[in-house]
């Protein structure tokens, strides 16, 4: 094997993926396996790159310089300035006199150095483009057309290589990290990649960077997650839901499994299943895979809940006791779990099949219990039906909203009551809020990292199916036994608070969303925002300036309001809003290591300008 040509700590000029701009950067490690360089760019953003995409500072220098000598004199330089390093330019009308000298050149030898002649360099340092853009403040701008203002390198000519390129040929360029969750990527026939919408999502290599503890930690989560949900339903049921009053001897078996249940279970699995087949509603693309193929998805969530609400209405019309559910609510979480177990297993072994560019970066150690846990398998599919989007939205949530109303059911039931209590009526309707809003966006769930990075392992399957509706019930279950009575200025309260977190949380998303689809768009194009290497911007005006994740804030200002209509006696309806800050603060953790990689100098100029990340004031 030939030695790597370019030393560690060596300045060099670095291809921009993509494209053929090329930036000053430095040798951080060649790895000699896969031979390829990992460098730094000016702005800190750290790609992998082949040793092609790699020339030295003084053949680019000269070449720039042989290149300027013969420009046509119309063409300014301060032209081309105006790049973006992620978003060169697509195509441009060519001066006569270069069309023959380009048409001419055929011979390997002769392109190559039309290669070297056509580069040419204009450094200027990344962290000057926010200077010289600022009008106010140093860090707060507003962008137009998603461009940085000051592109430090750029080519002026349209090459071979260029044309390889776009037409999915031999480019090749590594990311070091996946945009999602800290995973090794690959990401081959590197595009143009406008923001969000055409960004490719990664396949997987082996998964180097190990989450939760690694093999220890996710064998321990493995047993402590189902016995928590476990203990946390026997608590919630019981009249003292102190956790001193939990029964130390083991539950009955007969209370924890029925197959009657187990069957109804499967039962709501396939009338779920059924109702997301229906060719109702649009079927839409989903993120271009590795491979470049797309999936494609039928967003019909919002007609399955109609559809399940009328079936509850007919079931309750027919006298269906739908308070059996509060009855038998440990038999319906045992059966789900065990569900849950068998269909990660499923997953597990049928991976084994699947093709590389199938498989998710997070999940593939080698490790069979972490890649259990975490998913190998990036989209498994039956068909065309696609079995994570169907577990992440279907039957846990609309699952979630049928408990929430058995348990109203229930509590009339058990209390005597002819209307169901203002606090349980509270939690039925936010929730319901929230679940309607998400299966009515249900299509932007593609774009979230769930869907294009995280595999489909146990850990998914158990949250989805068992987690998800047996915990996030948990305080409509509570209620059902542990009354609690609102005043008016308590309700007008709650609903006020569901009101401002739900704001906060809708506006965030959609702000965020419509901004990483065309930033142009009237509704989003006023927002500042500082400009990044990558092309893409952060917004830092409106909510996501007043904190880094002001959709995490929105979500547990509405988490709260959902428990404290149960009151103060006890901590267990709590559970939902303790877990969401601990998955929100570790996600967000996760995130911010993430963008700190993508965007560089530019993060950390954000940072500055909204240090906050979640709490305002705190942190
Ligand atoms: N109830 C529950 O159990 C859970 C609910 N959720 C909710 O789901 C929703 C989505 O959350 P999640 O998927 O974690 O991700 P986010 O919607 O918070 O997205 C994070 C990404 O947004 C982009 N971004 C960050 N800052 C900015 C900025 N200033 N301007 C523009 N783009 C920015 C970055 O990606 P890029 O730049 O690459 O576009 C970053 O990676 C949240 O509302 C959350 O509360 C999430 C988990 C669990
Ligand atoms: C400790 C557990 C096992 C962790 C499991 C976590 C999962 C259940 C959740 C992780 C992120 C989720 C999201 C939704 C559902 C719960 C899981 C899968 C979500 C799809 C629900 C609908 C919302 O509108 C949403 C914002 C799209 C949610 C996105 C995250």
């Amino acid at each position: 094997m030939p030695p790597a040509r370019f030393q560690i700590g060596d300045t060099v000029m670095g291809r921009w993926p993509g494209s053929n701009l090329y930036y000053e950067v430095k040798v951080m490690s060649f790895d000699n396996k896969t031979r390829l360089y990992t460098v730094i760019y000016k702005d800190g953003t750290e790609l992998e790159l082949k040793e092609s995409d790699i020339t030295s500072v003084v053949i680019f220098q000269t070449a720039g310089r042989s290149r300027s000598r013969s420009r046509s004199p119309g063409r300014s330089p301060g032209r081309s300035s105006a790049r973006s390093p992620g978003r060169p330019r697509r195509s441009r009308s060519r001066s006569p006199a270069r069309t023959p000298r380009r048409a001419s050149s055929r011979s390997t030898e002769v392109r190559k150095e039309k290669l070297k002649e056509v580069l040419e360099v204009r450094l200027t340092p990344v962290a000057m483009k926010h200077e010289n853009n600022s009008s106010n403040s140093k860090s707060e701008k507003k962008e137009e057309n998603n461009t940085a203002k000051a592109a430090p390198v750029v080519t002026e000519e349209k090459t071979e290589t260029e044309s390889e390129n776009q037409t999915g040929g031999r480019y090749n360029l590594r990311r070091r990290k996946d945009q999602g969750d800290g995973k090794a990527v690959e990401l081959e026939k590197a595009v143009e990649s406008e923001p969000l919408l055409q960004t490719k999502a990664p396949a997987a290599v082996k998964t180097a960077d190990l989450e939760f503890g690694g093999r220890v930690g996710v064998l321990f989560l493995m047993f402590l997650l189902p016995v928590a949900v476990l203990v946390l339903l026997i608590l919630c049921g019981q009249k003292d839901a102190s956790l001193q009053s939990f029964p130390l001897e083991l539950p009955a078996l007969q209370s924890v499994w029925d197959c009657q249940v187990f069957g109804i279970v499967l039962l709501w699995l396939l009338f779920q299943a059924v109702l997301s087949l229906l060719p109702v509603g649009k079927l839409v693309e989903g993120m271009p895979l590795k491979n470049g193929k797309t999936l494609k998805y039928r967003i019909n969530g919002f007609y399955a809940l109609l559809l399940t609400a009328v079936a509850a209405g007919v079931a309750v019309y027919q006298e269906v006791d739908l308070s059996y559910i509060h009855a038998h609510f440990l038999q319906f979480y045992t059966s789900a779990l065990l569900i849950a177990t068998l269909l990660s297993i499923y997953l597990f072994i049928r991976s084994r099949w699947a093709s590389k560019d199938e498989l998710a970066p997070g999940g593939n150690s080698g490790y069979i219990i972490y890649d259990f846990f975490m998913g190998r398998e990036l989209n498994p599919r039956i068909k065309s039906f696609d079995i994570k989007f169907f577990c992440e939205m279907r039957p846990g949530l609309m699952g979630w909203v049928l408990i929430n109303f058995a348990m109203l059911l229930a509590e009339m039931k058990q209390q005597n009551l002819e209307n169901p209590s203002p606090a349980m009526l509270l939690v039925n309707i936010f929730q319901l809020l929230w679940v309607i809003d998400g299966l009515w966006h249900e299509e932007k769930l593609l774009t979230m990292m769930d869907i294009m990075y995280d595999g489909f392992g146990f850990m998914l399957t158990f949250g989805d199916l068992a987690f998800v509706p047996f915990t996030f019930t948990c305080q409509a279950y509570y209620l059902v036994n542990h009354p609690n009575e609102l005043s008016v200025f308590w309700i007008i309260t709650l609903i006020a608070m569901n009101g401002v977190g739900y704001y906060i949380f809708r506006k965030a998303n959609s702000q965020k969303f419509a901004f990483r689809k065309n930033p142009s768009d009237p509704a989003v194009s006023h927002l500042k925002t500082i400009p990044t290497a990558t092309g893409k911007s952060l917004i830092v005006s409106g909510l996501w300036g007043f904190v880094r994740h002001p959709n995490y804030l929105g979500d547990i200002i509405m988490a709260l309001a959902w428990s404290l209509p149960c009151g103060f006696n006890n901590l267990v309806p709590y559970f939902y809003l303790i877990y969401l800050v601990t998955l929100l603060v570790h996600r967000n953790a996760r995130d911010e290591r993430q963008c700190r990689k993508k965007y560089g100098s530019a993060w950390e100029e954000y940072c500055k300008a909204v240090p906050y990340r979640i709490f305002p004031r705190v942190y």
